[in-house]
């Protein structure tokens, strides 16, 4: 007995030393970081629920700070939140590769852009790039506008009332990506489809950061042994909802050419035919005729601008209406802003209305500064790296904490004071370009950013030309949750009251 002990413990230490005893492992100990435990090193510090991990990492972040690492079984995750390290990491393509969690999400976006690296990633981005050109940007605006006004009367069924802002606002991005990125507009007929899709969405963003804290399910084997039918019938939801809008598109392109110009005007579903638009799929479906991509490419594609470009600013775009409404004097002069750029005109607002909107933009800046939509960016080192005087080694991942960097109150005076002018020209100049980047920065840096903005600021400055937005969820009241975006646990809920105009001066009506 004593001997069969002895061997299993031996046979313990071994794999202790082989795990926890390499180089890599030697150079990551030097890291600051909790107590490796015997073989299972940091795993244990994962096991929590998705909110607790959201508020470890905080706490991590303060105990560890600037840099740390975790360490379980010949994993290493380095969590960085220095901009001169951030820099290092994100501004080449040298660690272009993405970390292992983001291929957590291969079964859903496949090798799209997001996940994409190398050659692949290269080509990609290349044939996307031009879909957010300022041309083009300026063809998305009427769409835009349109939806707004949609968005206005939803809002507006609700007024004096508490209005849950999460699933009325991610309705107006899903519609706005599809009318300007597809070219496919979202019927009533699509209402339970669009509703599916969305929870599938959230079912499977669950499911990756479930996956992301239980180590023995990183393995794509055990994964799919455990839990893969689970997940099945979401993606199936997600992946049928995007194939409907490609064959849509597809079949208006098989008819009308793929050169919008000169086109007839018969079908009412589809909004590019009378001002000569492009869609982010027109571009794919003119390189698959050229060569360059496949079906299964285009389908990538448009799985992740659908996912990218619908979520994110749905959250963006709540976090900044609830900020909005608990600072009321900010608000005012957003509206005082907007009511200079109409005064008691009812026009829709066009790319130059909303380029003056230097406020709003501010505004906007300053929220995704304080709730980043997406919190953490994560690359797979490809050389090692010296990050804040420590050498990381190769094949170590980065997770840049994009929550953390933009609260540090080195880099920002009062940090969790919602304050606009931050983001003054002569209030950032002598920021560290990398102190702030919540659409990332470098070469992968989002492609999808300029048109997020003017996104935000059709739906803002469209509420804010009707009503006034008063508190009811606090910041303080927001529980986050560990997610690929910054999602909370609670709902978020701000109220709409009528603004009434006198002499071109907005004035508030409490109902
Ligand atoms: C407020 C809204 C948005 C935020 C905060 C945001 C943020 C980000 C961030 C941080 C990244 C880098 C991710 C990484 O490297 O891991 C990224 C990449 C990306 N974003 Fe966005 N995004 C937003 C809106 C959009 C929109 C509207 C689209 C498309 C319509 C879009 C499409 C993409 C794509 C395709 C990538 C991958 C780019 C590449 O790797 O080359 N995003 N975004």
């Amino acid at each position: 007995m004593f001997v069969i002990i002895a061997i299993f413990a031996l046979f313990l230490c071994l794999i202790h030393i082989l795990f926890n005893n390499n180089k890599k492992a030697r150079l990551l100990k030097q890291i600051p970081g909790s107590k490796y435990n015997f073989i299972i090193g940091n795993a244990l510090d994962f096991l929590k629920s998705p909110e607790q991990l959201f508020y470890f990492m905080r706490e991590y972040y303060e105990t560890w700070k600037p840099l740390n690492r975790f360490w379980a079984f010949q994993i290493a995750f380095v969590n960085v939140y220095e901009p001169h390290d951030i820099e290092v990491v994100i501004s080449s393509t040298k660690h272009n590769a993405k970390s292992p969690p983001y291929y957590f999400l291969k079964n859903w976006l496949r090798d799209g852009l997001l996940l994409s690296k190398g050659p692949k990633w290269q080509s990609r981005r290349k044939i996307l790039t031009p879909t957010f050109h300022f041309n083009i940007l300026r063809q998305f605006c009427g769409i835009l506008e349109d939806n707004s006004e949609r968005l206005v009367q939803n809002v507006g069924k609700s007024l004096g009332k508490p209005v849950n802002i999460i699933p009325t606002i991610s309705e107006y991005t899903l519609y706005s990506i599809c009318e300007t990125a597809m070219g496919s507009r979202l019927g009533e007929e699509s209402k339970e489809s669009q509703k599916s899709y969305k929870q599938s969405i959230c079912a499977l963003g669950r499911q990756f950061v479930y996956r992301i804290t239980r180590i023995y399910l990183h393995s794509d084997f055990i994964y799919n042994l455990i839990t893969f039918g689970k997940v099945k019938k979401d993606l199936d939801v997600v992946h049928n909802f995007t194939t409907k809008v490609i064959k849509d598109r597809k079949e208006y392109v098989e008819k009308y050419g793929i050169n919008m110009f000169g086109v007839s005007d018969i079908d009412d579903n589809n909004v590019y035919k009378k001002n000569k638009k492009i869609a982010m799929l027109d571009l794919l479906i003119t390189a698959q005729k050229e060569g360059f991509i496949d079906d299964i490419g285009i389908q990538e594609e448009v799985d992740t601008f659908m996912f990218e470009g619908h979520d994110t600013i749905a959250l963006a775009l709540t976090y900044t209406l609830m900020l909005l409404a608990n600072h009321r004097s900010i608000q005012h002069t957003v509206i005082a802003e907007i009511d200079e750029i109409f005064g008691d005109s009812e026009r829709q607002a066009d790319l130059d209305d909303l380029s003056k909107m230097r406020y709003l933009e501010r505004c906007i800046k300053e929220s995704l500064r304080l709730y980043p939509p997406v919190p953490a960016i994560g690359r797979l080192l490809s050389e090692d790296v010296t990050l804040s005087g420590y050498r990381v080694p190769e094949g170590a991942y980065c997770h840049i904490q994009c929550f953390d960097l933009h609260r540090r109150g080195d880099l920002y005076k009062d940090p969790l004071v919602f304050d606009p002018d931050r983001f003054l020209p002569e209030n950032c100049s002598d920021r560290h370009p990398y102190a702030y980047i919540p659409f990332s920065a470098g070469p992968r840096n989002c492609i999808g950013q300029k048109f997020a903005i003017l996104e935000m600021k059709s739906a803002i400055s469209s509420l804010l030309r009707h009503y006034e937005l008063l508190p009811v969820t606090k910041p303080e009241d927001l529980k986050f949750t560990a997610d690929l975006v910054l999602r909370t646990t609670n709902p978020v809920y701000v109220k709409f009251v009528k603004k009434e105009k006198i002499n071109n001066i907005s004035t508030i009506k409490i109902i």
